[in-house]
C-alpha cells in the first residue's frame, strides 16, 4: 500500500517510510556490534512486528535465526485489555540462546512484562527487546528495553504493522488515524 492510497484516513504522519527505514539500518548497525561474536534468535511477537523483523533482519549482517510467538491484549479495540494470551508459542527451545524479543510498539508495556518473564523462565543465554516505537506509558511497567526505534507521543498510531481492527499494517509510514474512521 502506498500511503497515497489513503490520504483520508491518517489525519497526521509521524514518520515516513524513508524515516523508519532508516532508523532501522541504525539499530541493526548496533546490534550488530552488539553481538558480533553470538548465535542471534530474534523472537518476533506477531502480528505486529513483521515488517520490523522482515526490515530488521534484512539489515543486519551476522547470523540470526528467527522464530515468532503470537500474543494477545488488545482485540479489536484500542485499549489494552490488561490480559495477555498465548495463542502461538515458540517452535525453538531457547534455553542457553541469545534471545532479542523484536516488537512493533511498546505501549502500556503489560504484552512485554509477561513476555519478558515467560521468556525469561526458559534460561535464554541472553535476553534483550527491540521495539520500532514504544510511549510514556511503558515507564510504569519498568521493562528494560535495549533498542528503540522511535518514542513517540501516547496515541494511537497505525502502519509499519500496526493495525487498526486488522487494517493499516500495510502502510508504510506511520500516523494518527483520523477520528471519522473510529465511528
Ligand atoms: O505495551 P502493550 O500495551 O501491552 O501493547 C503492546 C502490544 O500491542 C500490540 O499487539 P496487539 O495485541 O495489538 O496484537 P497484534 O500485534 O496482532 O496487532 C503490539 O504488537 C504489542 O505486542
Ligand atoms: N495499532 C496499534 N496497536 C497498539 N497496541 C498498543 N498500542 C498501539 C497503538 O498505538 N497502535
Amino acid at each position: 500500500m502506498d500511503d497515497t492510497q489513503l490520504p483520508g484516513d491518517l489525519t497526521r504522519v509521524l514518520y515516513s517510510k524513508e524515516e523508519v527505514a532508516a532508523r532501522m539500518r541504525e539499530l541493526a548497525a548496533q546490534i550488530d556490534e552488539d553481538y558480533a561474536d553470538q548465535d542471534l534468535l530474534l523472537v518476533g511477537v506477531l502480528n505486529g512486528a513483521v515488517m520490523v523483523m522482515a526490515d530488521l533482519s534484512r539489515a543486519l549482517r551476522i547470523h540470526c535465526r528467527m522464530d515468532w510467538m503470537a500474543v494477545s491484549s488488545y482485540g479489536s479495540g484500542t485499549q489494552s485489555s490488561g490480559v495477555v494470551r498465548i495463542l502461538k508459542d515458540l517452535s525453538t527451545d531457547i534455553t542457553g540462546v541469545h534471545v532479542l524479543v523484536v516488537e512493533d510498539i511498546i505501549d502500556t508495556g503489560l504484552t512485554l512484562s509477561y513476555l519478558i518473564s515467560n521468556l525469561r523462565s526458559r534460561n535464554p543465554a541472553s535476553l534483550k527487546v527491540m521495539t520500532a516505537f514504544r510511549k510514556p506509558e511503558a515507564a510504569q511497567n519498568a521493562v528494560e528495553v535495549a533498542y528503540v526505534g522511535f518514542d513517540i507521543p501516547n496515541e494511537f498510531v497505525v502502519g509499519y504493522g500496526l493495525d487498526y481492527d486488522g487494517h493499516y499494517r500495510n502502510l508504510t509510514s506511520v500516523g494518527t488515524l483520523s477520528p471519522h474512521v473510529y465511528s
